[in-house]
């Protein structure tokens, strides 16, 4: 339940890892947070800061999302990243990553009576 109701904290957020060189990282973690069931996810971006730092980027002005809607803020800092991509050779169930470390701005959806990010736009 906790999962589900935290759906973009499990997809998204990973304060442990700090970027780290290691090719391994998004095949593990892809499975680890359940994006490998039923089909690979193609991409997926792990933000490695403190929970604190993520959901204060729903206090940043109001942008416009890439699906048109006005919730989507934008860090005014560039944030530690790990870009996942699957590969060309991944297929389902063995699904295959490369990881990418960033340091960029992140572009999130916010919603809620606690105004929290639910959706992972972009970074840029
Ligand atoms: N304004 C909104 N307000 C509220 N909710 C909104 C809003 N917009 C969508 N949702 C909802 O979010 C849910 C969702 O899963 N959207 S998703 O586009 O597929 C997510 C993308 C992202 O996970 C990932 N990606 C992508 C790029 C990157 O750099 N890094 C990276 O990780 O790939 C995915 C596909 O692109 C869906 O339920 C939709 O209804």
């Amino acid at each position: 339940r906790f999962w589900r109701l935290h759906k973009f904290q499990r997809q998204h957020m990973d304060p442990e890892h700090l970027t780290t060189n290691n090719t391994q990282y998004c095949n593990l973690m892809m499975k680890a947070r359940n994006m490998t069931k039923g089909i690979c996810k193609p991409v997926n971006t792990f933000i490695h800061e403190p929970k604190e730092i993520v959901d204060a980027v729903c206090q940043e002005a109001n942008i416009t999302c890439k699906n048109g809607q006005p919730n989507c803020h934008q860090s005014s800092l560039p944030l530690n990243l790990t870009h996942c991509r699957q590969t060309g050779a991944s297929k389902y169930p063995n699904c295959q990553y490369r990881a990418s470390y960033l340091t960029k701005q992140i572009i999130v959806a916010c919603e809620g009576k606690v105004y929290v990010p639910v959706h992972f736009d972009a970074y840029v």
